[in-house]
């Protein structure tokens, strides 16, 4: 392969990054530099000109959809010129990763074969319950707490009998729920998330062999946003790595944002330190922004003081200013919101270029009904995930149970759903077993049915209900996939109890059961879950891709997500609602030294997601969690330079000077033609007869104020308020 086909669309800093020699790099640089672009394609590099084989190579992303992304671009790259495959090469989260690794040395890691995943939900169930059983107070010991306890915890690497308990009782006590939790989920075969990095790293730790041939296999290591990387995925690349790997990483210290789920900045001085002979490459000329955006972004996080320091500077021209919103309440600004979109949509954009972003997922429902209303397809990324919707759960428990008769999160899941008359009480009884005899609940069952140690009728149903599992099992063991989920939807009361539930609720159930049965019909086993049944692969896809891709994925609609999950991604149009004190940044930040930059750099993730087109919204008034209440516009929205914005205002006389550029002026020109005064008389559809008494914004965004005729004063959105001059 030609060299310089490699290094086509690549500045020189990212060609140096490129073909440098084999060796340890960071390259350090802001949004939209090309990091992810330069990783891709020092991967093309080592396989094409290095000659270093695919399968020595593992690249880590931050989430599996950025995986299967730099999957196939490099295939893509590598493509054009010679047949080679990138098949055996690991790319995948960490999580994926140590997973792939535990299946494969399940026995060495200490796992029964057909160990289960444990997602948050579960865990705090199971938590719940554990809780309850050894008698703990819930008010002194919030089961949320005692997962948050534990997962930190193992994030920092740490089992029960390495954690000091600095001779207070009460951490003493929490080092006893952690063994207790433990203890459940190693006799059920669990693992929770954390589990998976902790095992994966414990996994090489105890057995040198193991760890020894992946050294010899990996002597590639790629990880992209380092920055958020915790201590045991550090430590984990770096017991990889030994003493003759080579690693590359590529980050941003400012957009480290997930410090509060343990991340550490600090790796990325660490890895310098570290890594033999580590070099940096700084990257500076961003390729994805206009001006105007990428001004704001670098203005907004020169606020922060503990900085690498870095400046990015693009060749594009400014393009239109960021627009900031100011909405009377949560409605308005939703509104606001669908109707820029479909002016994006009649100037020619496309929906799926559009993205919603907020600071906490609890802001996306009003979004959602505005955009229903006005007909616009969306999907939520993260969220109200399809693989945590409760009869998705349920199916998939039945499935999970199916597989492994000791998943107790399923069984208890399941187990009166629909309703089989085995309450609370009973289960009390089976939970003691499982403690007393250190045995699972689907094992207690059995026993309690055996010792008649329940009355007639309990015991019956609890007899039907073994019956059921097993002949689910049984019935469908020889079937494929789609047909072994459709069976047992079907055959286990799921689809008729929800069937039963009454109005949209139900319909959108069944409609959603009837989805995951296309799911596995579509769901194509990927190659590291070659060993694995369908069925096991299937039910780790859905744990561990929950939410990164909904339904549906082909449709063309607009993106809604966190500003955490926007991390590394890219859009024409993009939002940000809510931008308010107390919102973003949240009051918690507020609190806490040191978390209020950690809000900055989110601002500047979110900003710096845009390409062409950004506004800012926020909203005076605000109904969330049932309660209304007066908010002012956060402090980011006032650090942002003001030759860079356009404010369209909610009240008062002054309008912010426009920006003066071509585009801007132009528009206000045109807008003027057709203009918009004070003094205007108007009709409206429902308003009646009124009068212009305030005109605010240009072009698109321009609002009025109107006096109407015994119905008060109104502001409008002009072009679609349909007002008929007088
Ligand atoms: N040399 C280049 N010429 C043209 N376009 C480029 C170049 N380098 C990167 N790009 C484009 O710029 C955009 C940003 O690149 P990329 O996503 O790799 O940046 P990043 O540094 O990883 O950003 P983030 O920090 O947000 O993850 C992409 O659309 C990419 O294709
Ligand atoms: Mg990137």
């Amino acid at each position: 392969m030609d060299i310089s086909e490699l290094l086509d669309g690549l500045n020189d800093k990212q060609r140096e990054a490129v073909a440098a020699p084999l060796g340890n790099y960071l390259v350090l640089a802001g949004a939209g530099s090309g990091k992810t672009r330069v990783l891709t394609h020092r991967i093309a590099w080592l396989i094409a000109i290095e000659g270093i084989s695919e399968g020595s190579i593992m690249a880590v992303t931050f989430t599996n959809k950025a995986a299967a992304e730099m999957r196939q671009r490099i295939q893509a790259t590598l493509a054009q010129h010679s047949q080679q495959s990138i098949f055996g090469m690991w790319v995948g989260t960490f999580h994926s990763i140590a997973h792939r690794l535990l299946r494969s040395h399940y026995a060495d890691a200490g796992l029964p074969q057909d160990f289960q995943i444990l997602d948050s939900e579960d865990q705090l169930r199971l938590m719940k319950r554990l809780l309850k059983l050894h008698n703990y107070d819930e008010k002194m010991f919030p089961a949320k707490q005692a997962c948050w306890y534990i997962n930190n915890k193992k994030d920092d690497g740490l089992r029960p009998h390495m954690i000091d308990d600095m001779n207070v009782r009460q951490e003493k006590e929490w080092i006893r729920i952690y063994q207790i939790y433990q203890d459940a989920c190693d006799r059920s075969g669990l693992v929770d998330f954390a589990e998976i990095l902790l095992r994966a790293y414990e996994l090489f730790l105890k057995k040198p062999l193991i760890l020894q041939s992946y050294q010899r296999r990996f002597h590639q290591i790629l990880v992209d946003e380092f920055q958020d990387t915790n201590n045991i995925q550090y430590a984990w690349i770096k017991l990889l790595a030994g003493e003759t790997g080579k690693v590359m990483i590529v980050g941003d210290d400012d957009q480290s944002i997930y410090g509060w789920r343990g991340a550490q900045i600090e790796n990325i001085q660490r890895f310098l330190d570290d890594f033999a002979q580590a070099k940096t490459i700084r990257l500076e000329q961003n390729y994805r922004s206009t001006g105007n955006i990428l001004k704001s972004a670098n203005e907004l996080i020169s606020n922060n003081e503990n900085r690498l320091g870095k400046e990015l500077w693009t060749a594009d021209d400014e393009g239109d200013p960021v627009g900031i919103y100011a909405a009377f309440n949560e409605l308005d600004e939703a509104l606001f919101v669908s109707s820029q979109i479909k002016i994006w949509l009649e100037d020619g954009g496309k929906l799926e270029d559009c993205a919603i972003l907020y600071r906490s997922n609890s802001q996306s429902r009003v979004m959602e009904e505005a955009l229903i209303r006005a007909n616009i397809p969306y999907r939520i990324y993260g969220g109200m995930r399809f693989f945590e919707r409760q009869e998705i759960k349920d199916a998939l428990a039945y499935l999970r149970l199916i597989n492994n008769r000791h998943d107790d999160a399923a069984f208890e899941r399941v187990i009166n759903t629909p309703t089989r008359g085995i309450g609370e009480r009973t289960l009390d009884i089976l939970r003691q077993l499982t403690r007393e005899r250190q045995i699972t609940l689907w094992q207690a069952t059995q026993v309690a049915i055996q010792d008649n140690k329940l009355a007639g009728r309990t015991a019956t149903a609890l007899l039907r209900f073994v019956e059921l599992i097993n002949s689910l099992a049984q019935e469908t063991s020889e079937m494929p996939l789609f047909a072994q989920t459709d069976f047992v939807i079907k055959h286990s009361g799921l689809y008729q109890m929800y069937e039963q539930e009454k109005g949209e609720k139900g319909e959108v159930r069944i409609e959603n059961l009837e989805e995951l049965v296309s799911a596995t019909r579509e769901f194509i086993k990927p190659d590291e879950a070659e060993e694995m049944t369908d069925l096991t692969a299937f039910l780790t896809h859905a744990s561990l891709e929950a939410g990164e891709e909904q339904a549906s994925p082909h449709q063309a609609c607009v993106q809604m997500m966190t500003l955490h999950s926007a991390k590394g991604l890219e859009f024409p149009r993009v939002f940000i609602v809510g931008v308010e004190e107390g919102i973003f940044p949240s009051f918690l930040s507020l609190e806490e030294p040191g978390r209020l930059e950690e809000e900055r750099r989110l601002a500047y993730v979110g900003i710096t997601r845009a390409k062409k087109k950004l506004t800012l919204c926020y909203a005076e008034s605000r109904r969330l969690y049932g309660k209304e209440e007066r908010h002012i516009p956060s402090r980011f929205i006032n650090e942002l330079p003001e030759s860079c914005v356009q404010t369209v205002r909610l009240r008062g006389t002054v309008t912010r000077a426009y920006n003066q550029s071509a585009v801007g002026t132009a528009k206000v020109l045109s807008n003027n033609e057709n203009g918009w005064k004070t003094g205007q008389k108007v009709r409206h559809e429902k308003f009646g007869q009124g009068t212009v008494i305030n005109v605010e914004g240009a072009d698109n965004n321009t609002r009025l104020q109107i006096a109407f005729q015994g119905q008060g004063i109104k502001w409008l959105i002009a072009h679609l308020a349909k007002l008929e001059k007088l």
